[in-house]
């Protein structure tokens, strides 16, 4: 263990172009989920001792979060490869100085909703604030929610309600709140992650439709396996944690990343080959493993050993599916849906729009420089896939990524498909996946294989 953990490695490259190769073929344990471990992290630093957490994941977008944490007293201890550590809760320590304590939080999106709740249930002065992105995103309704509850206030500081966000407080009193969850789940997440430790009750009620569940069900579990009793309603509309609740539990081990592993999946699906994703099944508590179930209504076959999951590429049809539940792997989804036989309708995911970019109209953009016909609906897309035509004649496209990790990921996965798939900035994948490209590689690349991928060092991302 070192105090310090992994160095970020700064890639060189400026774009990437994934070349086809035949049937991708292979095992893969992607890094830990984003989404668990910047839940555990936030659980071990209000358990005020000693935590382990393994299998965790190191990226930009918990890095933001460790390094928050770390400078109100948690004492953080890594493995070298950062995927091991130990948590020291006892220091936690409210900023209350002259001066707010100001965190950068890049533009991850569990990391400001999390944080903003709690440590406005904590106390003390703070400033939140990211890259540019982020102060586009929506928080207003969360700040609404935390201002029932606190002693103090939460303001964005603009008035668009986006991060910046101010805190000032002296904890949360308790009491009932209401939320709205029809743009993000993570307010929700973000108030029943910080409920613990307010000083009476607090029940949240849901006003209204709510986005993203698997998310606060996933929630529901860390508060469970990590000490606080919680009483959910089945719908996921009312929440009680009860007063003098707390955090307490020894260690964690963190599932790998489940909308990672979609790209695996989707490389399996698009060129006919199986992979194997360990470490991952069915009962996982990340509602993206649902993913598969997609893929297997578009013909492809999926297995699940308990411990791992296969998917096996077939003969590929168009669909119409709500992805209001598993809307990080929509872009996924579009690129194998561009060599489906029909259209594929995607609904339901009318919050993509607030996400690292408008993973809808942006998508759709990129996808059109494939050559595909596109239509955008407020809450989706028709994908019309492309002719056995337009893939003989395709002359290569450069596509660009909008500092979005998921765009990169699954554009790039075109590239197994169609000669000359270039993808812009694809170190933007850093957000959650650091290793991404070294990894495809390692699934693509055969011993008689040419270059699964190029870099081109002179080009301007
Ligand atoms: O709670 C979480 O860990 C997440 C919830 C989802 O966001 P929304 O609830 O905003 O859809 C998801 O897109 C994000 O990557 C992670
Ligand atoms: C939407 C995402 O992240 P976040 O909202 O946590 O920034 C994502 O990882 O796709």
């Amino acid at each position: 263990m070192n105090p310090a953990g992994p160095q970020a490695t700064e890639s060189p490259l400026t774009t990437v172009t994934v070349l086809p190769d035949g049937p991708v073929e292979g095992e893969i344990r992607p890094p830990g989920s984003k989404s668990l471990t910047n839940r555990i992290l936030l659980a071990a630093a209000g358990a005020g001792k000693k935590t382990l957490l393994t299998g965790a994941l190191r990226s930009e977008d918990t890095t933001v979060m460790l390094d928050s944490l770390q400078q109100i007293g948690v004492i953080v201890e890594s493995s070298d490869d950062g995927r091991t550590l130990q948590i020291d809760g006892s220091g936690l320590t409210p900023h209350y100085g002259a001066e707010p304590l100001r965190l950068y939080i890049a533009n991850s999106g569990t990391t400001v909703r999390f944080l903003t709740a709690f440590l406005s249930a904590l106390g003390g002065n703070y400033v939140l604030h990211g890259v540019p992105r982020m102060h586009q995103r929506p928080i207003g309704e969360l700040l609404k929610a935390i201002n029932q509850l606190i002693d103090g206030t939460v303001t964005a500081e603009s008035p668009n309600g986006c991060p910046p966000v101010h805190i000032q407080s002296k904890g949360w009193k308790g009491g009932t709140v209401s939320v709205s969850g029809d743009v993000s789940s993570q307010y929700l997440s973000g108030l029943l992650l910080a409920a613990p430790l307010a000083k009476e009750s607090v029940t949240i009620v849901v006003d209204g439709e709510l986005v993203s569940k698997p998310y606060v069900a996933m929630t529901c579990e860390v508060l469970k396996t990590c000490g606080v009793p919680t009483v959910v309603s089945d719908d996921l509309a009312r929440f009680e944690i009860p007063a003098g609740s707390h955090y307490d539990f020894d260690r964690y081990s963190i599932e790998p990343d489940a909308s990672a592993a979609s790209y695996f999946w989707a490389a399996a699906a698009l060129t006919g080959g199986t992979v194997q994703v360990q470490g991952l099944s069915k009962d996982a508590l990340q509602g993206d493993v649902g993913f598969v179930e997609v893929l297997e209504q578009m013909g492809c076959n999926v297995s699940d050993d308990g411990d791992s999951i296969s998917v096996t590429g077939g003969a590929l049809q168009g669909i119409e599916v709500d992805m209001n539940a598993i809307s990080d792997t929509v872009q996924t989804l579009a690129i194998v849906a561009l060599f489906a036989s029909g259209p594929t309708t995607v609904r339901g995911v009318a919050h993509n729009r607030f996400k690292e970019t408008d993973r809808i109209a942006d998508l759709a953009c990129e996808l059109r420089k494939l050559g595909a016909e596109v239509h955008e609906n407020e809450d989706g897309l028709i994908i019309h896939p492309l002719t056995a035509q337009q893939r003989q004649n395709f002359a290569g496209a450069r596509l660009a990524t909008y500092h979005d990790h998921r765009m990169a990921m699954s554009l790039a996965l075109a590239g197994l498909k169609l000669p000359g798939v270039e993808i812009e900035n694809p170190s933007c994948t850093a957000k959650t996946y650091p290793e991404y490209f070294a990894d495809l590689e390692s699934l693509i690349k055969r011993p008689h294989s040419w270059r699964s991928y190029s870099v081109n060092a002179g080009s301007s991302a």
